[in-house]
């Protein structure tokens, strides 16, 4: 069975490739319809959702999976959010991951349409730190990756489809 996971970025190519490591799992670039950059929980979902029913169909395979990263702004307050959806036949299988707190200074560039991407390389001084240890990474002193919480997400999302699928055999 194929899986195909809606990036090409290497974190989340990465976790899937781990998780669901009995299949062959393949990256397309595919469309999330939402922005760029995401800005609340509601549209990071959406992106995840949108990623894996397009992988799904460019890819021609049984199981699609999306992995969104985005932002949630609340009050003064940043966080950094992830979702992964996956899906097969006619259902759709959600998780989110670990949130963490990014700077508040973050937030008016990213309301003027500037991605986290883009302020982290600033922030950093480094290049593409979205395809290494991410942002979590960087402000958790290295102790979870971006792959990393797209593996834990991984792991979500393939538990609830083998516990569907026994569920489905056993009727
Ligand atoms: O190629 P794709 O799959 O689009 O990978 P991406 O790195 O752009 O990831 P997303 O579109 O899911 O994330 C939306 C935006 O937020 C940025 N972003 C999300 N999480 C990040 C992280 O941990 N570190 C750096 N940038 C991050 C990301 O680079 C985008 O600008
Ligand atoms: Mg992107």
């Amino acid at each position: 069975m194929k899986i195909i996971i809606g990036s090409l970025n290497p974190t989340k190519v990465g976790a899937v490739k781990k998780v669901f490591n009995q299949y062959k799992v393949e990256g397309l670039n595919v469309p999330s319809n939402v922005s760029n950059q995401p800005l609340t929980d509601q549209e990071t979902m959406q992106g995840a959702i949108n990623r894996a029913y397009n992988a799904r169909i460019a890819g021609e395979s049984e199981i699609g999976i999306g992995l969104e990263g985005g932002v949630i702004i609340e009050n003064d307050r940043l966080f950094l959010c992830n979702w992964g959806a996956l899906v097969y036949e006619n259902e759709v299988i959600l998780a989110s991951g670990a949130k963490i707190l990014l700077p508040s200074e973050f937030i008016n560039e990213l309301r003027n349409g500037t991605e986290l991407s883009v302020l982290m390389e600033q922030y950093t001084n480094e290049k593409d730190i979205r395809s290494k240890e991410g942002a979590v990474g960087v402000f958790t002193n290295g102790r979870i990756t971006r792959t990393e919480i797209f593996e834990h997400i991984c792991e979500l999302l393939f538990g609830q489809y083998e516990f569907k699928k026994r569920k489905e055999e056993n009727n």
